[in-house]
């Protein structure tokens, strides 16, 4: 028999599989409310006026092909590293930063993943939040890491269960690694207040646990890139050593670019220096060198102040965007009659919106008005065109609800 003959067939994406669903779907009407990925008013993806120009540059410039370092290139990567840190940050000004370009956030996490591995000698188990992005784990366990859950989002009122995450993360054993999104959670939206950050850094703190930041939507939660960070940087603040994985597929639409960093801050030079060789020996079997068009667009985005202002507008409007759809659907539901009390949708905040919606409704939502969105009831509203489409979810949501 063939050598494959064992060779299982696997389900779609959970995430991803959503969109060849869609695709298949001859409905003139459909939408697709799966995938985290910006659209514009049209509908159609949106290509920021920053890149364009930084792509303008780099072909008059005839940027050449050559490879670049096994980390990237440094102009990337120390301008991620304050991206996420701070223009003023005190570890990347003391070069304590270890930032290596990984392949968009996916592969900045997994990198990390390997790393914590390979080398972190306290414990072997990650704690995520419930629920948390479908691809964190197969991520961490192909890694090798153990997950365990904390309690993150309150089905009850749709928000942040902080009382629930705190009392979870005191039991966390010492030493353990804890999995947090700096910002706009994906997928309920859900968002820790700063208040409730600093309390969140007092446990992790007392448990003696190893911040691991997902910064994969910056700028995309409030439109203030210093905001979003507000948890990541009160946790460098309050002494945390900690890492964490960033990408630009959201905030510079460059998802097909697979532009991305990962980042640990060290506690001294010579331990950078160290943890820098290691992370270049991870890479270097893995993809040897990282993909450079879009360092270069990110490079110049944000070192140059032309582009870089003109990168914070956009990401603004992007946000705005968001909020106002988020009301418009909100509204809507109102004004279609639903009695339902779908004040989450504009509590929440970022690209998704935890809807709440069961799968049977969910189930009926797709296959009475091809309205495509993940099984949990979470729908990007970055892709919501508002239309009479906001009806199929107050029938879904009245049926069984
Ligand atoms: C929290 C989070 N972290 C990392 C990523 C990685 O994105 P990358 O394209 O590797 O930079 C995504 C992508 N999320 C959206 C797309 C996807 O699932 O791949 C999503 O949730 O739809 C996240 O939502």
């Amino acid at each position: 028999s063939s050598v494959w003959a064992d060779v299982p067939l696997g389900p779609p994406d959970a995430i991803l599989g959503i969109t060849e669903a869609f695709k298949k779907d001859k409905n003139p009407k459909r939408i697709n409310l799966g995938v985290g990925a910006y659209r514009d008013d049209a509908g159609k993806p949106f290509i920021l006026e920053s890149v364009k120009k930084a792509e303008r540059q780099m072909i008059e410039e005839g940027l050449d092909h050559e490879y670049a370092p096994i980390s990237g290139f440094p102009a990337f990567t120390e301008a991620s590293a304050k991206l996420a840190l701070g223009d003023n940050s005190p570890a990347v000004a003391g070069g304590l930063n270890a930032t290596v370009q990984g392949i968009s956030g996916t592969g900045s996490l997994r990198i990390g993943g390997d790393f914590l591995k390979r080398f972190y000698t306290k414990s072997h188990e990650i704690y995520f939040p419930t629920p948390t992005w479908g691809n964190h784990t197969p991520i961490f366990k192909d890694a090798g890491l153990t997950i365990k859950p904390y309690r993150y989002y309150d089905p009850k009122t749709c928000g942040f269960d902080f009382n629930g995450a705190l009392e979870d993360i005191s039991k966390i054993p010492e030493g353990s690694i804890i999995l947090l999104h700096a910002c706009a959670h994906n997928p309920t939206g859900v968002d820790p207040q700063p208040e409730q950050w600093k309390e969140i850094s007092k446990v992790v703190k007392k448990r003696k646990l190893y911040p691991f930041f997902d910064v994969a939507y910056q700028g995309f939660g409030s439109g203030c890139i210093d905001k979003d960070a507000f948890g990541l940087r009160h946790f460098i603040a309050d002494g945390h050593t900690l890492c964490l994985a960033q990408s630009y597929a959201k905030n510079m639409g460059l998802y097909g670019e697979r532009v991305g960093a990962f980042t640990i801050v060290c506690s001294d030079k010579k331990e950078q220096e160290r943890v820098m060789s290691q992370l270049k020996i991870l890479i270097r079997p893995i993809y040897s060198n990282p993909p450079i068009h879009g360092a270069h667009i990110v490079a110049k985005v944000l070192n140059q102040p032309d582009l870089r202002s003109i990168w914070l507008k956009e990401v603004k409007q992007m946000a705005d965007r968001i909020i106002t759809m988020r009301t418009r659907l909100r509204d809507g539901l109102k004004k279609e009659g639903s009695s339902h009390n779908w004040q989450h949708i504009t509590d929440q905040i970022g690209m998704f919106c935890f809807t709440g919606l069961k799968p049977p409704q969910v189930e009926r939502l797709t296959n009475e008005f091809s309205v495509y969105l993940t099984k949990d009831g979470r729908i990007s509203v970055a892709a919501w065109l508002f239309s009479e489409k906001t009806r199929g979810i107050v029938i879904a949501s009245s049926s069984s609800s």
